[in-house]
């Protein structure tokens, strides 16, 4: 997984046909979308639950590019060999998951895959500010994360905070939560590369219709990119 600054969509499956995810994970390949995002809840550290390392690894034969595995859970260390060897290619834990992320980013990365760091809406950049060595994507949550569906939180002080913070180390920003064609400029604009997109990706589509999906991703990523024309 080599690193580069342009933008890239990552559908949510959180969106997508929960009894077919590994038709809906090719589908919406091959309708364009660059990584797949696969949202882990606990029940714990979010109100909701969905799936575990045991369905990565069998969505993973699924999926040519990047597995982006979002963990919302607590706690996150007893779980991320089991995640790396389900073949995520990038592994995001969040900041307020528990009190040794530092330890965290360091395991995600000594089990092989990319190092991801989560922030909910109220969590500040600085929280962030002694990790920038050890992680590789930063994720800007713009909703309180456990559901799909929820509406866009403005973040772009935040992401302008962080784009300044990571200078030229080669760590991308993710946003997650409410991206859609009205909000991918401003996360754009802002500093961000990676634009998870659950239910503006998978609206109108089904693995047996599955042109909406390209529909919708090239409307984001057409919206994203325009803010550099
Ligand atoms: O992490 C998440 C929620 O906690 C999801 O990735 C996110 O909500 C995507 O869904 P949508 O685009 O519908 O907001
Ligand atoms: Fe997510």
């Amino acid at each position: 997984m080599s690193f580069d600054r342009s933008i890239k969509i990552a559908p949510s499956i959180l969106a997508a046909d929960f009894a077919n995810f590994g038709a809906e994970c090719e589908a919406v390949e091959a309708q364009g979308a660059d990584w797949v995002h696969v949202d882990v809840m606990d029940g714990h550290f979010v109100p909701n639950i969905t799936f575990g390392p045991a369905m990565c690894a069998a969505i993973r034969p699924h999926i040519k590019g990047v597995m982006d595995v979002h963990l919302m859970i607590s706690p996150v260390d007893p779980y991320i060999d089991a995640f790396a060897a389900a073949g995520a290619d990038v592994i995001t834990a969040h900041v307020e998951a528990g009190p040794h992320i530092h330890r965290t980013l360091q395991a995600i990365r000594a089990a092989g895959a990319k190092a991801g760091v989560a922030l909910n809406p109220g969590t500040p950049a600085e929280s962030v500010a002694h990790l920038l060595d050890l992680t590789d994507l930063i994720c800007v949550m713009t909703v309180n994360p456990g559901f799909g569906g929820q509406k866009f939180i403005d973040m772009g002080d935040k992401i302008r905070t962080l784009r300044a913070m990571i200078g030229d180390r080669p760590v991308h920003i993710e946003i997650d939560g409410g991206v859609d064609p009205k909000t991918a400029p401003l996360v754009a604009q802002a500093g961000a590369d990676v634009l998870v997109a659950g239910s503006a990706a998978f609206k109108g589509g089904s693995v047996s219709n599955p042109a909406p999906y390209g529909e919708n991703i090239r409307a984001i990523r057409a919206a994203a990119e325009g803010v550099w024309a």
